[in-house]
């Protein structure tokens, strides 16, 4: 597709073709197209190289082609003009900054604001006699902006949960003493993330029931723990209003419930999200959403809840084999299906009746634990 000149709903009187302005501003959009292209590449290496995530890989090459399709939009003889026209006197100008880098990250983050402002100036200099390319440029900039922050999101959590395999969902119990007595167990059992998921409570149970963990948790985990990541994280389910007035590390929301950013505002940018996924679309939208870790099921049936379908091993292969952001695999997983779920490149499962209904759920969840430490080994 070519764009036409001045087309759309751009007011201002359209400049001759030949004028010094419009060939300054076909060299800046030319400029601007490469830095985007190559910005674009030191990102897409970066995901498929460092973090090794094939989805986010592969979402910086397609942003890259449609950059492509974007330049394409204008003639290469109106562009080899241009070029021939105007001197670059921007070449050779190098900030000592731009010399070095602290780090692989500082690389990626100095790419990724240099391809924001390049399709910046895209959007702005296009406006010069290109209106829809300026558009798709803006369209593009905010691609390019939800890759980055993916990015670097999947970094963050892949870190924040490196060591975190086993997640434990329990109900509120009968009783607090109750409660209490299984989460010590738990915790003494070092379970890396508890979630609070109980239907049947009123909101305000909930609550006093989600600051009842949080207070186990602190009395029960050894001191120092928060630092040492030897106390488990503590989840809400569904609720981030409640997860934040507790005081837990993260809430965790499924596909009807609220979105990632809806919940951010509730509970800012520190706050882990965890969202349900159930088929591969899903999970590649939760890692461009921003979403701390993903649960991946209904993989077997469930004594905890109903399902009609199941994912099967399957969904835990693909996900195992493109997306880098923590994910549990959940549903009807126990000590003896659990091979299947390693087996499918799984070393983090999330689980409720395998523990929590069990008779000795501190047996049950190291048993589970000691094997996902050594799947985790084996995968590494
Ligand atoms: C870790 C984890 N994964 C998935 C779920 C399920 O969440 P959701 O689909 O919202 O279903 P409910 O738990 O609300 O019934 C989860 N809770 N935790
Ligand atoms: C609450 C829940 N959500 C699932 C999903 O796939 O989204 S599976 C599940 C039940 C998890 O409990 P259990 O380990 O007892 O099967
Ligand atoms: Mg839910």
């Amino acid at each position: 597709m070519t764009y036409d000149k001045n087309s759309g709903d751009d007011h201002r009187p359209n400049l001759p073709p030949s004028s010094g302005e419009q060939l300054a501003a076909l060299r800046i959009l030319d400029a601007n197209f490469n830095r985007v292209s190559e910005g674009l590449r030191v990102v897409e290496e970066y995901c498929r190289f460092a973090l090794e995530d094939r989805h986010l890989a592969q979402n910086a090459k397609e942003i890259r082609h449609d950059i492509g399709h974007l330049a394409a939009g204008i003639s290469p003889e109106t562009l080899a003009k241009a070029r021939e026209t105007l001197r670059d006197v921007g070449t050779g100008v190098t900030l000592g900054s731009e010399k070095t880098r602290a780090g692989i990250l500082d690389v990626v983050i100095a790419s990724t604001k240099r391809v924001e402002q390049s399709l910046r100036a895209i959007e702005e200099y296009a406006k010069l006699g290109y209106p829809q390319l300026s558009a798709a440029a803006k369209q593009l900039r905010y691609r390019a902006y939800t890759l980055a922050r993916a990015m670097l999101l999947t970094d963050h959590h892949r870190q924040q949960m490196a060591k975190r395999l086993l997640y434990v969902l329990i109900d509120g119990r009968a009783s607090d003493a109750e409660f209490a007595s299984l989460v010590r167990m738990l915790v003494e059992a070092r379970v890396d993330v508890l979630q609070l998921r109980d239907k049947r409570l009123t909101d305000r149970q909930l609550l006093e029931k989600a600051q009842l963990l949080k207070s186990l948790v602190e009395q029960f985990a050894p001191a120092g723990a928060e630092e040492t990541a030897e106390r488990p994280l503590l989840v809400m389910n569904d609720r981030p209003d409640l997860a934040l007035l507790a005081r837990l590390d993260g809430v965790h929301v499924g596909q009807d419930e609220l979105p990632v950013d809806a919940v951010r505002k509730i509970v800012g940018p520190e706050m882990l999200v965890g969202v349900s996924t159930h088929s591969i679309e899903q999970a590649r939208q939760a890692v461009l959403d921003g979403a701390s870790y993903i649960g991946c099921g209904p993989v077997f049936p469930s004594n905890t809840k109903q399902f009609g379908s199941f994912v099967g091993t399957e969904f835990l292969a693909q996900v195992a084999a493109e997306i880098q952001l923590p994910a549990f695999a959940i549903g009807g997983i126990t000590l003896e299906n659990l091979p299947q779920v390693t087996a499918a490149g799984f070393s983090r499962v999330a689980v409720s009746a395998a523990v929590s209904s069990a008779a000795d759920p501190a047996t049950a969840a190291r048993l589970l634990k000691t094997e996902l430490l050594a799947a985790a080994a084996r995968q590494a």
